[in-house]
C-alpha cells in the first residue's frame, strides 16, 4: 500500500465537528452552541459552548426564556459560545485566526469577534437570520471587513472506531 488513504475528513468537517462536540457540553434546553477558533495555519488555538460563568451553578442560575419576571431570564446570564471560546484563549492574539461556530454569531460576539482580530467565521446555523442581533451582526462584520460562509456538510457521517 502506497497510496495515502481515500476518505479522510476536511479541515472544514474536522473543526466543525469539534465544535459540534464542544456544543454537546452544553446544558441549555432549548439551543446548544459549540464553538472552536482555529488559526490561519489550521491549529485549534480555543474552543467554547454555551453557558453560565464560572462559579454560577447550572442548577442554581435559571434555564429558562419568557418568564415575566426578566431577572430569572437565561439570556441575562449566560455566555455564548463563542465569546467563552475568545475568552478560554490564554495563549496571546487572536489576530487572523477563524472561527468555527454552530450558529451564526450575534452582535455582541460580533464586537468581541472584530475586536480579536478573527477574520474569518464558518457557520452552520442561521435559524435567527431575520432577528435584529443577527442583523446588526452582519452590519458590523460587513463593515470590518469579516469574512463569513455556511460550512456545506459533506453528507459524510462522522463516526470513528478503532
Ligand atoms: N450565536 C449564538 N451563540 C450562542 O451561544 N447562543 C446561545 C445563547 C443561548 O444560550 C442559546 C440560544 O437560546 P434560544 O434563544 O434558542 O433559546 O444559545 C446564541 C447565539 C445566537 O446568536
Ligand atoms: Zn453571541
Amino acid at each position: 500500500m502506497s497510496e495515502k488513504r481515500k476518505g479522510y475528513i476536511t479541515w472544514d468537517e474536522y473543526f466543525m465537528g469539534v465544535a459540534k462536540l464542544s456544543a454537546m457540553r452544553s446544558k441549555d434546553p432549548s439551543t446548544q452552541v459549540g464553538a472552536c477558533i482555529v488559526s490561519e495555519d489550521n491549529k485549534i488555538l480555543s474552543m467554547g459552548y454555551n453557558g453560565f460563568p464560572k462559579g454560577c451553578s447550572d442548577d442554581e442560575f435559571p434555564w429558562g426564556k419568557g418568564d415575566p419576571d426578566d431577572y430569572n431570564d437565561k439570556y441575562l446570564y449566560v455566555t455564548h459560545s463563542e465569546l467563552n471560546a475568545i475568552l478560554n484563549y490564554r495563549g496571546g492574539s487572536l489576530e487572523g485566526s477563524k472561527l468555527y461556530v454552530t450558529l451564526f454569531p450575534c452582535n455582541e460576539c460580533a464586537k468581541a469577534i472584530i475586536q480579536a482580530g478573527i477574520r474569518t467565521i464558518i457557520y452552520e446555523s442561521d435559524k435567527y437570520a431575520d432577528t435584529p442581533a443577527t442583523r446588526a451582526s452582519k452590519r458590523m462584520l460587513n463593515a470590518a471587513g469579516v469574512r463569513y460562509y455556511q460550512y456545506s456538510p459533506t453528507g459524510r457521517k462522522i463516526e470513528y472506531y478503532v
